[in-house]
């Protein structure tokens, strides 16, 4: 779109329209528009959508606008302003600091924000369904049963469900998560508490739960696990959807953005984002002896891990 039919387009006062120009350019700088044509006439510059910015559309299925607007909500960003007090006190989180309790205290006590929040991590595990499935595929060779243990309100589960109709799927979850949900043929939803005992299966997934936790957290659900898959019998596998962060191996804004998600995680959750070095103290500390680390779901990786 020309510069001139996008401030003709938006619903804007006339002194405004020079500030358009300055906001489209530091919108491509930062990768969300590119520059379509060479002109001397800023009202000639012609915009177009990047691979980012596709992301951002409403009518886009893949679309990660209903998992970055919740963020931009005070319930998340006030406890950003805690820092000070938060490192003078004994408080595990900025939002403890902020709130007076946990994230899933606040969200268990609050309907509307447990919704907004299952809505947020059914918009990611969309996206990160589409991509398990089309790129990573043998992870599920072989399998006849799998438990997506804190799995929300089943998004990823229900996509590995449908595309492999011989896996007999578990979501399982706190009951204020899964009570009431319905679940289909080879998929059904159970309420527990992961600290406490995990349904037995070939194979437990666990996506972006570690990183809400801290490493003693983390080996005792890790733990649970692996009793749970022993239950089963087989060899089994926990498969794990996280970032690493390989300073080495990736690029300056790739790791930065990383790192930001690691503060993020400070600020809402005592959890963090893992190291390369990091997971493998922390899936040898549980006796997991083997694991293969797949990148390929952009920031994040899939991580298999094998008990011994
Ligand atoms: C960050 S969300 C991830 C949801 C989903 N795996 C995804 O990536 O879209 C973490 C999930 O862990 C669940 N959870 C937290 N504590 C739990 C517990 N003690 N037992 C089972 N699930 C729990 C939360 O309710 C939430 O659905
Ligand atoms: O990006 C998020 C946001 C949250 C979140 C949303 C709403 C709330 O009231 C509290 C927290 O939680 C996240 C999370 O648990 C996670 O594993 C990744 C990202 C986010």
């Amino acid at each position: 779109m020309p510069l001139s039919n996008l401030i003709a387009s938006l619903p804007i006062h006339p002194s405004k329209t020079h500030c358009i120009f300055r906001l489209m350019r530091i919108l491509i700088h930062s990768g969300f528009f590119s520059q379509h044509n060479v002109t001397e006439n800023q009202l000639e510059i012609e915009y177009v959508l990047t691979d980012a910015s596709m992301l951002l559309l409403k009518n886009n299925p893949l679309s990660v606008t209903p998992f970055l607007l919740p963020s931009l909500d005070p319930i998340l960003t006030l406890p950003w302003n805690q820092f000070s007090t938060w490192f003078q006190n004994g408080d595990s989180t900025l939002f403890e600091t902020e709130h007076g309790m946990s994230v899933w205290d606040y969200i268990g006590r609050h309907p509307e924000v447990n919704h907004s929040f299952n809505d947020c991590m059914a918009s990611d595990a969309r996206l990160v369904s589409s991509l398990v499935i089309e790129k990573c595929q043998e992870v599920f060779n072989g399998l006849e049963s799998l438990v997506d243990v804190g799995g929300g309100t089943g998004t990823l589960a229900k996509a590995i469900a449908k595309s492999f109709p011989q896996l007999e799927c578990i979501v399982f979850d706190l009951p204020h998560v899964v009570d009431g949900l319905q679940g289909t043929q080879n998929l059904k939803y159970v309420a527990g508490d992961m600290f406490k005992e995990i349904p037995s299966a070939d194979a437990i997934i666990l996506k972006w739960v570690l990183h809400d936790w801290n490493d003693e957290e983390c080996k005792s659900i890790l733990q649970k696990c692996k009793e749970a898959i022993k239950r089963a019998g087989k060899r089994g596998k926990v498969i794990i959807i996280e970032m690493v962060i390989d300073n080495e191996k990736r690029g300056d804004e790739f790791v930065e953005t990383q790192l930001f998600f690691d503060i993020h995680m400070m600020v809402l959750l005592n959890g963090k984002e893992r190291s390369r070095k990091e997971w493998d103290k922390l899936i040898s500390s549980v006796g997991f002896n083997d694991y293969k680390i797949t990148p390929v779901l952009g920031l994040r990786s899939v991580i298999e891990i094998y008990p011994q």
